[in-house]
Formats: structure tokens, sequence, C-alpha cells
């Protein structure tokens, strides 16, 4: 399949009245695995709140899982954030319930009422990133990979089109990292695109794919080249 799940033309991103990246200009096809990297500060995470709306996009054009950016209202933002999962640095899990309850906690919030169903669907995304057997721990009781990969399957539980990965390895040792990338290889093998932003040059060089990088307030293709 070739269709476009991401187009942005001619954007233009601000933090306040600050120019944070400009001229972007981006198409994302369905089943893509794409890096955004560049320096801390160099705007990744902008670009990323802007993809899933919690930046306006105010100047050029963007679209996204078919949803409008330009001219999306507010009452349209919960039904954008269904169709993208979204996994970030920290985690964000609910401390004070087990990881079932986080998980029914999002199926709730968005709509889901049969009790079967939504423990179906919870023992599936927990399948899919090898967390079947941890429904009943708190999120202080498990790892920091181990509640990174939770976090991932709470972005699957309603079928997104897209992941937005931002920094999902930020906190994560080495070899924890490359765990949790290749949970996120496995989705992406399953088809779905992923977009994940990150300063881990290491976690690039091992799992290659394509590559943005955000530099002086534009974002551009990188070419990949191995050292070894
Ligand atoms: N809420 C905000 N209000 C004002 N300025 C902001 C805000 N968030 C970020 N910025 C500024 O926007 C610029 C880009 O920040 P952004 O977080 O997008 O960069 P980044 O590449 O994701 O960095 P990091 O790797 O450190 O997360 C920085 O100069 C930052 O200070």
């Amino acid at each position: 399949m070739s269709q476009s799940v991401l187009s942005l033309k001619n954007v233009t991103i601000y933090q306040e009245e600050k120019t944070i990246l400009t001229e972007v200009n981006l198409e994302v096809k369905h089943g893509e695995f794409l890096y955004i990297i560049g320096k801390t500060g160099s705007g990744k995470s902008s670009l990323m709140k802007t993809l899933y709306a919690d930046l306006p996009l105010t100047d050029g054009e963007g679209h996204i899982v078919d949803f409008d950016l330009a001219t999306l209202k507010e009452d349209d933002i919960p039904f954008l954030r269904r169709k993208i999962g979204i996994v970030f640095q920290d985690f964000k899990l609910l401390p004070d319930r087990t990881v079932n309850d986080n998980m029914l906690f999002v199926l709730k919030a968005t709509g889901w009422t049969n009790n079967v169903e939504m423990q179906n669907k919870i023992d599936e995304v927990l399948t899919k990133v090898g967390m079947r057997d941890f429904g009943k721990k708190m999120p202080h009781q498990l790892s920091g990979g181990e509640q990174q990969r939770v976090a991932i399957a709470r972005a699957l539980l309603n079928d997104p089109e897209l992941i937005l990965a931002d920094e999902p390895t930020g906190n994560l040792d080495p070899q924890t990292s490359a765990e949790v990338l290749e949970v996120l290889k496995k989705i992406n093998a399953n088809g779905k695109t992923i977009i994940m932003a990150t300063h881990d040059y290491a976690l690039l060089m091992k799992f290659p794919s394509k590559t943005l990088k955000c530099e002086d307030s534009k974002i551009f293709e990188v070419i990949q080249q191995r050292t070894a």
C-alpha cells in the first residue's frame, strides 16, 4: 500500500512567537518507519506535538490520518488521538492502578463498554509487546523497559493507523532501548506506520530506517552511513 498517512506542505512551526521549524514538507506513506533526529532544542518534540494537535497548525497545510490539521477544531482532537497512538519518553502510565486498569481506563474513555471485548483487546495488545502476564502489576513494580512496553501496548488499543513515539527510549539503558526498538519494529512489520523522534544515534545504526534531521529551523532527509 502506498497511500499517505501524513502530509505536511510548507508548514512553519512556532512555540509562542518563536519560529522553531520552517518550510516543513513531509510525506509519510502507510507502513513506513521514520526517525526524526536532531540536537536538543532543534524542534523534534514541537513537530510531534503539531502532528498530534498539541500545537496548532497555523501556517501551511497538514493532513494526518484523514484529519486536516489546519482546520481541526478542539472537539475533533479526541477523535484524531484515537487514530494515532502516542508514546512518550516518560511512559505516562497512571501510577495508582494496575497495568490492566491503565488499559481499561483508556478503553472506557474512548467509548468501549463490553467487558469481554475490552479484556480480549487488553490481552491482545499486552501479548504483542510481550507483557501478557503483567496485567495485575502496578507500574512501580515494573522496570523502565517494561513500563515502556506497556505504554506501547496502550498506544495500540484503538488500532491506530500511526504511532508517534517521542524519545521512547530516552529514559532507558542501551540494552533495554534495543528491546523496545525491537517491539516497535515488529509492530511496524505488522503494518503500522511509526514516526519516532530520538537522539540515540547508536540505536539508529543498529536499526536503520529512513531518517529526517531537524537543524537550523529546517528538516531534511539524511542518508545513514555505517561506520563499521
Ligand atoms: N511550551 C513551550 N513554550 C515555549 N517554547 C518552547 C516550549 N516547548 C519548547 N519550546 C522551545 O522550542 C524549541 C524546540 O523545542 P523542542 O522541545 O521541540 O526540541 P527537541 O528537539 O524536541 O528537544 P529535546 O531533544 O530536548 O526534547 C526550544 O528552543 C524550546 O525551548
